[in-house]
């Protein structure tokens, strides 16, 4: 599988790894892994079937038989589209407390390696370039003040038509983050091998290009 090309894309939230990944992504024709999406549909479905977010062996068993249909945009999961729902504050949250877990991890590794496909792929996330693949052939770690981080998120929200609170929305993000960088298993750190970049002050245009530059000069 690692003679299939990939670029990951890992950083804290609302970095614009997301964006970056599927502009880049549709650039070179190849397939893109939203993990995030999956650890958040995990904490989703696991609402939704009363599960306790105490415990793993459940979430894992759970998360291990997840069968999400990803159709461009949607991402439809018992019959619905929940590509919104799984993206609300409320789930961003959980999702982070969740994906702490051992086990939840290990349950989604495969199905993610499984996006790795020709032409190639493109995977944004925490661990893409540490755990998931760390043969990658371009590493990118996307950051941002958590101030600009935050602003993006709200006006990410707010075109959604849902309500936010801008102080809130960074004290939810810091908070996330800081999960997520404290947590023992697959941390949120850039691997050593990979490219760091600050986009405080880029626009998406820009990191897209520096992206593709980095690719091409490998
Ligand atoms: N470099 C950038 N400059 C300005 N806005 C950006 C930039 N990168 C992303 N955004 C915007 O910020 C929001 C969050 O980006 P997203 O890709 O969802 O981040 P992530 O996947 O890291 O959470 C989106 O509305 C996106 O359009
Ligand atoms: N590879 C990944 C991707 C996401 N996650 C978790 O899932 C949460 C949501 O990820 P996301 O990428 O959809 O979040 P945003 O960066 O878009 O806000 C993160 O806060 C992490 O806790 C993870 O642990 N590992």
């Amino acid at each position: 599988m690692q003679d299939i090309p990939v670029i990951t894309i890992d950083g804290p939230a609302a970095s614009g790894k997301g964006t970056i990944a599927a502009r880049v992504a549709r650039s070179l024709g190849f397939h893109y892994l939203d993990s995030g999406a999956l650890y958040r549909l995990a904490t989703f479905a696991a609402l939704k079937h009363g599960i306790s977010l105490d415990d793993a062996a459940a979430l894992a068993a759970q998360a291990a038989n997840l069968d999400p249909v990803f159709d461009g945009e949607k991402i439809l999961f018992e019959g619905e589209d929940v590509s919104t729902a799984i993206r609300s504050e409320a789930v961003s949250s959980a999702t982070s407390q969740v994906a702490a877990i051992p086990e939840v991890r290990e349950a989604l590794f495969n199905l993610q390696r499984r996006f790795a496909r020709a032409p190639g792929l493109v995977a944004d996330g925490r661990d893409m370039g540490t755990v998931i693949f760390p043969k990658a052939e371009l590493k990118v770690f996307l950051t941002a003040t958590a101030r600009v981080r935050a602003e993006r998120r709200y006006k990410q929200l707010v075109e959604r038509g849902e309500a936010a609170d801008l102080d809130a929305l960074t004290r939810d993000l810091e908070a996330r983050d800081k999960r997520d960088r404290e947590r023992e298993t697959a941390p949120l750190r850039a691997a050593i091998d990979a490219y760091i970049l600050d986009t405080s002050e880029m626009d998406i245009e820009s990191v897209e290009k520096k992206v593709l530059e980095w690719w091409q000069s490998r």
